[in-house]
């Protein structure tokens, strides 16, 4: 077995905190091997529960988790962590977009941006969830200019999640046999969820998705809908936002960053962008990337047709106006 590795969760107290800090626990993130020390972050008010968090976490009796740092102070909270999970901000409710949480999260972002670079190991690998989380994640690397800005993401694995899974019950399939969907921009109701990449694999072959389901139209209309307001059906159902599919994805997001991706196999992180598919730069665009020795490469070389190329224009525009926006918030 290795030294522990120390991982922060921040939102520790909060719903998706208590679907994440479990499945980190038990190793399904770091693996079976890798023992850790959980830092869990939270706000002053929430340190009542936050205890009962602790109590429940000790009471899973995981040998791997070796201690367990509750706090609210962020630079308690980022010592030495290999790996963040900035999930604490204010949830949305029914009838906002995510942009609308700017004004009350951004902030947090900038003093936990400031924290991580005064705190955490410089080759700490953040995973930003709180919304509007691009915009959020290109805050936080801003403001930690000492942490190499490759270090900063935003989670859209939960997109792909959900568009793998409408595919898959599409064409009545389990869904570990549909791959490399794509999931371009922002993780917003402006995002592209692109199929025209992904594979299916059918009666012991594999197929193009679009060839398999052979209705181009719903791939562009129904599907794209779908998946880009998921998060506000399931809040309309729920009256409260995803948690349990977000944490998922969080650990699916950080396991792959760590452990790398199959080859020919690509995830989709919004990163900061280096212009690739004539997007804009210095935003936070959700990409494909494959993943090898802990490092993402955006995957190059793709097809972008005239319907995608619209698609990809409208979501960067919103990344560049909520950029604006946010420096806008913070400079006030
Ligand atoms: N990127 C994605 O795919 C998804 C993102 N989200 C976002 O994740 C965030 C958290 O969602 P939930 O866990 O459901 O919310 P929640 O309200 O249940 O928990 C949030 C927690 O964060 C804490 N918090 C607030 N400010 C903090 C600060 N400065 N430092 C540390 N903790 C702080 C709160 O006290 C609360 O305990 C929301 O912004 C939500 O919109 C949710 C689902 C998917
Ligand atoms: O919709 C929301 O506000 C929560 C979220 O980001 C999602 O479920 O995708």
């Amino acid at each position: 077995m290795s030294e522990p590795i120390r991982v922060v969760v921040t939102g520790a107290a909060g719903q998706i905190a208590y679907s994440l800090l479990y499945m980190i626990a038990k190793g399904d993130v770091f693996g079976p091997n890798q023992p850790l020390i959980l830092h869990l972050l939270d706000i002053p008010l929430m340190m009542g529960v936050l205890e009962g968090v602790v109590m429940e976490l000790a009471d899973c009796a995981i040998p791997l988790l070796r201690g367990v740092v509750p706090t609210d102070d962020p630079a308690v909270a980022f010592k030495d962590v290999s790996a963040a999970f900035l999930v604490g901000s204010m949830p949305r409710k029914q009838g906002m977009e995510r942009k609308d949480l700017l004004s009350a999260n951004v902030r947090i972002f900038k003093v936990q941006g400031e924290a991580l670079d005064k705190h955490a190991k410089k080759d700490v690998r953040v995973l930003v969830v709180g919304n509007p989380a691009n915009t959020n994640a290109l805050i936080c690397s801003k403001y930690a200019p000492s942490i190499p800005s490759e270090n900063f993401t935003a989670m859209t694995r939960l997109d792909q999640n959900r568009a793998q899974a409408q595919i898959a019950a599409r064409l009545g399939l389990p869904v570990g046999n549909v791959s490399n969907v794509i999931i371009w921009g922002n993780h917003s109701s402006t995002q592209y969820p692109d199929a025209s990449h992904a594979v299916v694999q059918t009666d012991g072959k594999q197929l193009k998705a679009s060839d398999a389901i052979k209705d181009d139209n719903w791939l562009r209309s129904v599907f794209v809908e779908t998946v880009q307001k998921r998060g506000a059906t399931v809040i309309a159902a729920r009256q409260m936002s995803s948690a349990m599919s977000a944490a998922k994805a969080a650990a699916d997001h950080m396991r792959d960053w760590f452990n790398g991706t199959a080859p020919g196999q690509f995830v989709s992180m919004g990163v900061v962008s280096d212009g690739s598919y004539g997007t804009p730069k210095d935003v936070v665009f959700s990409f494909p990337v494959s993943i090898k020795n802990g490092k993402w490469e955006i995957v190059q070389g793709l097809t972008i047709d005239d319907f995608s190329r619209k698609m990809l224009d409208a979501t960067g525009k919103e990344l560049e106006e909520e950029k604006t926006d946010a420096v806008g918030i913070i400079g006030a």
